[in-house]
């Protein structure tokens, strides 16, 4: 039987992040995509010019419809809006045992917009986290959730431990919005460190660069691969989505989602 795979998330109008970025992703790596939409955005390349946030039921009916008939074999949560969303994914998730997990703790749009009210943070920490086979923060949302000051590879591996000692199974902190010349994630299991390390393109065509990442993940654990195996598959997808722009919009383009498959097909 196919793979199937499910986010939770916010729809981006503008297709390059969210929901239409997760099934894109979803689709590309032959899965079969179904969608929870917890708020819906209009948006573009040049920013958020507007977020309605659902009401948590709607979020939880979603879920209900999907779990009880379709099946899912692995899940992401992204942009999640209110704390009463993070509140009611997490118990929907727990109730239908929506494993294994993603949590990519969406805070802030590239274009600096926040997509996650502050009072949720805690939320976050408290009832989701403690769920995920995997927590993808970048480094503004892990400084945010970790209170760290993260400039340093010592730093980084202290948050690291931290997501882990909060229950996560693994974490990766992403290095794309770092300084060094390679785009380095922090992968941690609570055994082992690894870094995953891909060139930094000199692009802003990077809209969407981690809801794509974490669907990847996504995809590849639905299809049965180990943790660490999934995520160092996905960073193949998103190195290839970046390195291949689509050079859509004035602003912050989004990623080639086709990239990895013609890539693959072409060798
Ligand atoms: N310019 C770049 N070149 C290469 N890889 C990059 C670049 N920017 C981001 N990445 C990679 O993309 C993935 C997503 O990382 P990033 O830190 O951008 O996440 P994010 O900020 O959550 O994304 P988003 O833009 O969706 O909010 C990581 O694997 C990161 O290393
Ligand atoms: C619905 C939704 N979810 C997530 C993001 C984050 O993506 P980015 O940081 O690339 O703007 C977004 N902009 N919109």
């Amino acid at each position: 039987m196919i793979a199937r795979t499910l986010t939770i998330a916010g729809s981006d109008s503008g297709g390059g992040a969210g929901i239409q970025a997760d099934i894109k992703t979803f689709q590309e790596l032959e899965t079969f995509g179904m969608s929870a939409i917890t708020a819906i955005t209009a948006q573009n390349t040049l920013g958020v010019q507007k977020v309605y946030p659902l009401a948590p039921e709607a979020a939880a009916e979603q879920i209900h419809s999907v779990a009880t008939d379709l099946g899912v074999d692995a899940t992401k949560t992204g942009m999640l809006a209110t704390a009463d969303i993070v509140k009611t994914v997490a118990q929907k998730i727990r109730e239908f045992g929506l494993f294994p997990l993603v949590v990519d703790p969406v805070m802030v749009s590239t274009s600096g917009h926040v997509l996650l009210d502050e009072d949720a943070r805690i939320v976050y920490k408290k009832e989701l986290i403690p769920l995920a086979s995997v927590v993808t923060p970048n480094l503004p949302e892990a400084e945010v959730l970790t209170g760290l000051s993260l400039a340093d590879p010592d730093s980084r591996r202290q948050a690291a431990r931290m997501f882990v000692e909060w229950g996560a199974k693994a974490v990766v902190i992403k290095g794309g919005h770092g300084n060094e010349s390679t785009a380095d994630d922090l992968y941690y299991d609570g055994e082992e460190f690894s870094v995953l390390s891909a060139p930094r393109f000199d692009t802003k065509q990077t809209h969407g660069t981690g809801c794509t990442f974490s669907a990847a993940i996504t995809a590849f654990l639905a299809k049965g691969a180990s943790t660490y195996d999934a995520v160092k598959q996905a960073k193949e997808f998103i190195t290839a989505a970046i390195s291949h722009p689509l050079n859509l919009g004035r602003g912050h383009g989004p990623t080639n989602h086709f990239a990895y498959r013609h890539r693959r097909e072409n060798r």
